[in-house]
């Protein structure tokens, strides 16, 4: 008898596969039926599947499958198997199972809020069995993945041309340009979704100190609080989240007629990329306070036995009684919408900067033009100020690839050296002032209007009491400074005494400065 190899199957017809079909990968299959794309379908129990085909297998062509195998025989070559399960864990365990049934070329996309290590491991693991791994960051929630969510692939990028299109078709659109471009290799794509969630946090949180200061210093209520938004929402202020917190704060509790804000338990959530942006900004050395004091302030929300202790025993001497009066309310109201601009602005920019840090830590390519470009729509994020950062970044150019670390030539070194946002930063600065100054005096808590007040303040200082600290440092552990009149490490001798050395041991002799010599001056 002579032995026959088994014919390998016929590669399918769907164009690209989705596993986890929870709200996001149910949406983003959806979506791309009713771009035209023919979709196979997968979860993990079998009832969501099902579910979507019912409710809405009529939007296009759809293929369900019960198993992986299915899944992965019912695609087109190069196959292409987006993963839209739980981060973490679950996402290791779906490619385990993936892996061995697919073959070198093709693409295994992770489309969830994965961490940007975990998508460099397994893209590099990946990489070693002849397949593509892309992490991709998608932003827009519910309705975005349906409807053009914006999208931040990474990965490498000779599969972007296999799997750009794709993606492109159900992105959202602005100006005729898709919110979607490739970013970077490996974890750059969910890297760059990380700081979009980053200032997500900041934005929500400014929006929320904002909200706090009008109705505990001006005393306006939510219903009217709504009409205040909507209005701000004409402004340069024009955003996604302007416009939804007008919404929710017009919410009236069908249950006690109370403004539905006023029920709901006063806890943020947190599931994690926000933490993840405050940690990484710590890792590659970028001040992103104004990131890290909105999780801060979710955590603190969530301390609720400590905060019903605090109310207890900490309360002397705050008062919650309105200190703004009805003449002075129209003046306040428009100081905080100026002190929401002036702190939004602060915290793109230590977003942006956090970006061009992490690009020279893992030789990645970043172009902060075109990713501002991507969240101008289809995100949470999008706002009318995003058109304005991608063209003070050089506009969108998808073919440009800056030095790692670096920024493409004529591009600010920060967000605020744009003359633009100088200028609206130096107009906004007294009436940042004022607010943050009658939010202390009232103690109403504004960790993120006031830390992006103190960053701006303390990028622009001639000098800051980090010299003291150097002085404190080379005290208790010999730790050295640099002195601002020659170069070199330099040592003081404080438990001997007090001549200074350089850095090989040898007491400095200074030059006495003549009368009149500049360097006294400079060295203070
Ligand atoms: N919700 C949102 O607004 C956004 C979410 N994301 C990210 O998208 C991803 C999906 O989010 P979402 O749609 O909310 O769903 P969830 O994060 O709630 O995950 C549920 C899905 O994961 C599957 N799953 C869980 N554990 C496993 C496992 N061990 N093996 C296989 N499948 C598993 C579930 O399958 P089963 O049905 O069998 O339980 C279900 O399909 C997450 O990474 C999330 O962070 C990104 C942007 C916005
Ligand atoms: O990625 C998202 C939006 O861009 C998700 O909605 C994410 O869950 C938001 O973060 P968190 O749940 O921590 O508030």
């Amino acid at each position: 008898m002579t032995a026959t190899t088994p014919a390998a199957p016929a590669p399918g017809t769907a164009d690209i596969g989705v596993t986890g079909l929870a709200v996001m990968g149910a949406n983003l299959a959806r979506n791309f039926a009713r771009r035209g794309h023919t979709v196979a379908l997968h979860n993990r129990s079998r009832a969501r599947t099902d579910a979507l085909v019912a409710e809405h297998g009529h939007e296009g062509a759809f293929i369900a499958t019960e198993t992986l195998e299915e899944l992965v025989a019912s695609l087109a070559v190069p196959r292409r198997v987006l993963i839209m399960v739980k981060a973490g864990a679950p996402v290791d365990g779906v490619i385990d199972q993936l892996v061995p049934l697919l073959e070198p070329g093709d693409i295994v996309i992770d489309a969830g809020n994965s961490h940007y290590e975990d998508t460099r491991r397994r893209e590099a693991a990946l990489a070693e069995r002849g397949l593509h791994f892309v992490g991709v960051g998608v932003s827009g929630g519910e309705e975005g993945a349906l409807n053009g969510p914006a999208i931040m692939p990474g990965g490498p990028k000779e599969s972007y041309a296999a799997l750009g299109p794709l993606l492109e078709s159900i992105a959202a659109q602005y100006d005729g340009e898709p919110c979607c471009a490739w970013i970077g290799t490996d974890g750059a794509g969910h890297y760059v979704k990380m700081v979009h969630n980053g200032i997500e946090y900041a934005d929500m949180q400014v929006i929320g100190e904002a909200y706090d200061l009008l109705r505990r210093v001006a005393g306006i209520e939510p219903a009217e609080q709504a009409e205040v938004f909507s209005a701000w929402n004409q402004t340069d202020l024009a955003s996604y989240l302007i416009e939804i917190t007008a919404e929710v704060l017009q919410q009236v509790d069908a249950a006690t007629g109370r403004p539905l804000v006023d029920v709901i338990v006063d806890e943020a959530g947190q599931k994690g990329t926000g933490r993840w942006t405050a940690i990484s900004g710590l890792d590659v050395g970028a001040p992103v306070a104004a990131i890290a004091e909105s999780v801060f302030a979710r955590s603190l929300s969530s301390q609720t036995a400590v905060r019903e202790e605090a109310r207890r025993t900490l309360a002397a001497g705050v008062t919650d009684a309105p200190v703004v009066d009805a003449q002075g309310r129209d003046a306040f109201v428009e100081d905080v919408r100026q002190a929401l601009f002036a702190s939004k602005l602060v915290a793109y920019a230590q977003g942006l900067d956090m970006l061009t840090a992490a690009a020279q830590e893992y030789g990645w390519s970043l172009d902060l033009g075109t990713i501002a470009s991507l969240w101008r729509d289809g995100c949470i994020i999008r706002a009318d100020l995003l058109d304005v950062i991608m063209r003070a970044f050089g506009g969108r150019d998808t073919e440009r690839h800056p030095e790692p670390g670096a920024r493409a030539e004529g591009q600010p070194a920060n967000l605020l050296f744009a003359p633009e946002f100088t200028r609206a930063i130096a107009e906004a600065l007294p009436a940042w002032r004022r607010v943050v100054a009658a939010a202390v005096a009232a103690g109403v808590p504004v960790p993120v209007f006031s830390s992006a007040l103190a960053y701006y303040d303390g990028l622009r200082a001639d000098r800051l009491p980090a010299a003291l600290i150097q002085g404190q440092r080379d005290f208790f552990g010999a730790h050295t400074y640099r002195r601002t009149d020659r170069d070199g490490s330099f040592h003081t001798l404080w438990s001997d005494d007090r001549t200074e050395v350089d850095g090989d041991g040898t007491p400095v002799v200074m030059p006495q400065p003549a009368e009149g010599d500049p360097t006294e001056e400079t060295a203070r």
